[in-house]
């Protein structure tokens, strides 16, 4: 699958922002991108800080466009296009500043369409590499929130979980908006999406707001003409073991056969996505953000520079998304 989605972006010249261009598994990634035509890397930093890294390492970063933030020419139209999009909630003294922070200058590259996309978050929290997205770049239209989602693959197998990254404690009809977004994250990920709504309860077996909260979003999503199946609420194990589903819930055509989780809240998914890639074999490729207005990622700081390379191909495909 990884594969279809390199050959659909290899040659495009798609560019992607990285804020931590100094960061050893962000540059190995990038020579990899050039190397395979996947992307044009532009790396955010210092061009000392990056070239001590790359000479550290022995990286080539032939290919790759470097910027340093703090040295940029343009950074005077960057700076009005910031002061308009943040009227009245941002004074200039502090827009002065976050412009020479990599994650708002990058996502200032991508909302000015000088990169097509970004990656970020190999040091920056999640919350800082989200942040500037959510203030600059907003939701695309018919969204009402950003939420997140980890592909997992591992062999033939190929999950999608949501939300493990953005939305803390999602109410019911945020929930239903998590749903439809990661339901089309996973099309886009070029599979059908059979969904279910998590819980540690399955079909009223016990009880709880977080079941309760589960049962609202199933009911709002009912009544909603959708094209994919979604069922629950369900445990983990009745959502994908076909002998666990007969027993526990035998009426859902969605038990046993699920691709697409949605976790009642960000610490059940958190922690659901890095048990199945630590402990269950699974590669992780995300938080991908979902129903914001550019493609833009987040990394987990504990990323491999396989992951960024997997994330990065997963970000250039989204400029034909988006
Ligand atoms: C995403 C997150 C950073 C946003 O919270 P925040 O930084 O406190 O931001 P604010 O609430 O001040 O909101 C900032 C802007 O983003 C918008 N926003 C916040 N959450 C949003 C969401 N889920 N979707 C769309 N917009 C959102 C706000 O409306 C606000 O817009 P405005 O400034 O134009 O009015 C926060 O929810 C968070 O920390 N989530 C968890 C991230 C995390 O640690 N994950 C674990 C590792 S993956
Ligand atoms: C996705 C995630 O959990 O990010 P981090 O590991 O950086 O907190």
């Amino acid at each position: 699958m990884l594969d279809e989605l390199k050959q659909k972006v290899q040659g495009k010249k798609i560019r992607l922002v990285f804020t931590e261009g100094n960061d050893y598994r962000i540059q190995e990634a990038a020579q990899h991108l050039v190397a395979d035509d996947i992307c044009v890397p532009v790396l955010l930093g210092n061009k000392d800080e990056i070239a001590k890294v790359s000479k550290e390492y022995g990286f080539d970063l032939t290919g790759c466009e470097q910027i340093d933030p703090a040295t940029y020419s343009d950074n005077g139209e960057m700076f009005n296009l910031m002061m308009e999009l943040r009227k009245g909630k941002l004074t200039e003294e502090k827009a002065h500043k976050l412009l020479l922070q990599a994650n708002y200058f990058g996502t200032m590259l991508v909302k000015m369409k000088k990169a097509d996309g970004l990656l970020g978050g190999a040091t920056y929290s999640t919350a800082d590499t989200v942040r500037p997205a959510l203030q600059l770049i907003k939701c695309a239209p018919g969204n009402k929130i950003v939420s997140s989602c980890f592909l997992l693959i591992k062999g033939d197998s190929q999950l999608v979980f949501g939300d493990c990254g953005i939305n803390i404690n999602p109410s019911a009809s945020q929930l239903v908006d998590i749903t439809l977004q990661t339901a089309r994250s996973t099309k886009n990920f070029g599979k059908d999406p059979v969904v279910a709504l998590l819980s540690f309860s399955t079909n009223g077996s016990a009880k709880g707001d977080d079941v309760t909260k589960m049962q609202e979003c199933l009911a709002k999503l009912k009544e909603m003409p959708l094209d994919f199946p979604v069922d629950g609420e369900m445990q983990f194990d009745c959502a994908v073991d076909p002998d666990v589903a007969k027993k526990k819930f035998p009426e859902s055509k969605v038990a046993g056969h699920a691709n697409t989780f949605i976790f009642p809240n960000i610490s059940a998914g958190n922690i659901g996505y890095k048990i199945a890639a630590r402990l269950g074999g699974y590669t992780a490729m995300g938080p991908l953000l979902q129903g914001l207005n550019a493609p833009i990622n987040d990394l987990s700081r504990g990323c491999t520079w396989e992951e960024v390379y997997n994330n990065a191909i997963i970000t250039a495909n989204e400029t034909f998304n988006i």
